[in-house]
């Protein structure tokens, strides 16, 4: 990531903490390299404005994140409502429809923004596109049960096409384990169209746990430029 990349994720970040998060919320807060930018700026408009938020992490990387920011860190237990969710993406198309998932988190984010009123998406522009599949080319992420990948794979493979590819890790010999304990298959593909259809069919293979699919998901998308300049995607 570039300097000028930075600038287009803190100023999406800073523009939809500015207009979405009010005081006394339940927030949802996402994974990934954006949403830094977005739990930074909660934390220093909490500092002048007393927020008093709960917020609900959608991963190990986001429960740190609350935490070391010195917000109030909640549950789906405690908290199994939420006002909004705040997320980043690895692409967006033209119906804020997205894929998610690339940097390994995808089940727990999907279950916070479906418990999520609203859902903002936050990103640099590289990540807007007008067709799922065009700007993003590491495939959709699908997390598996471990003992399942091998089938899973082969049966994605027969129905779809493409290549389902074992995401495996770099630091560590062996596979990428979520935070829940399961693989991540990138299935790379061609052509699809109809993302409905493909999402419930994956979700019918034993075996699939959930998909970096979301679709109809999304309430707005934020994208910054490297000027610092961000355009608001509505549905
Ligand atoms: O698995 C990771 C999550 O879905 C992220 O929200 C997504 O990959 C976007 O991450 P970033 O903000 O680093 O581009």
């Amino acid at each position: 990531m570039t300097d000028r990349d930075q600038i287009g994720k803190i100023a999406a970040a800073t523009q939809a903490v500015n207009e979405n998060v009010k005081a006394g919320q339940i927030v949802g807060i996402g994974s990934g390299s954006t949403i830094v930018f977005a739990v930074k700026r909660i934390a220093e408009r909490n500092k002048t404005e007393n927020l008093n938020l709960i917020c609900i992490p959608t991963s190990f990387q986001a429960r740190q994140l609350i935490q070391d920011n010195g917000l109030i860190l909640g549950s789906l237990e405690t908290n199994p409502e939420i006002d909004i969710a705040i997320d980043g993406a690895d692409e967006v198309d033209g119906d804020i429809n997205l894929i998610k998932g690339g940097g390994g988190c995808l089940m727990q984010e999907k279950i916070i923004a479906s418990c999520a009123k609203e859902l903002f998406i936050i990103a640099d522009n590289r990540k807007d596109s007008t067709t799922l599949g065009t700007t993003w080319t590491k495939g959709v992420p699908i997390e598996v049960l471990p003992m399942a990948y091998r089938p899973v794979q082969l049966k994605i493979e027969q129905i779809f096409g493409g290549e389902a590819k074992l995401r495996m890790a770099s630091n560590k010999a062996g596979p990428v384990v979520t935070d829940n304990g399961n693989f991540l298959i990138d299935w790379i593909f061609d052509g699809v169209q109809d993302w409905h259809q493909v999402d419930s069919q994956l979700k019918g293979i034993p075996g699939v746990i959930e998909t970096g699919l979301f679709l109809n998901m999304t309430k707005a998308a934020y994208f910054g430029s490297p000027d610092g300049k961000v355009i608001v995607r509505t549905k």
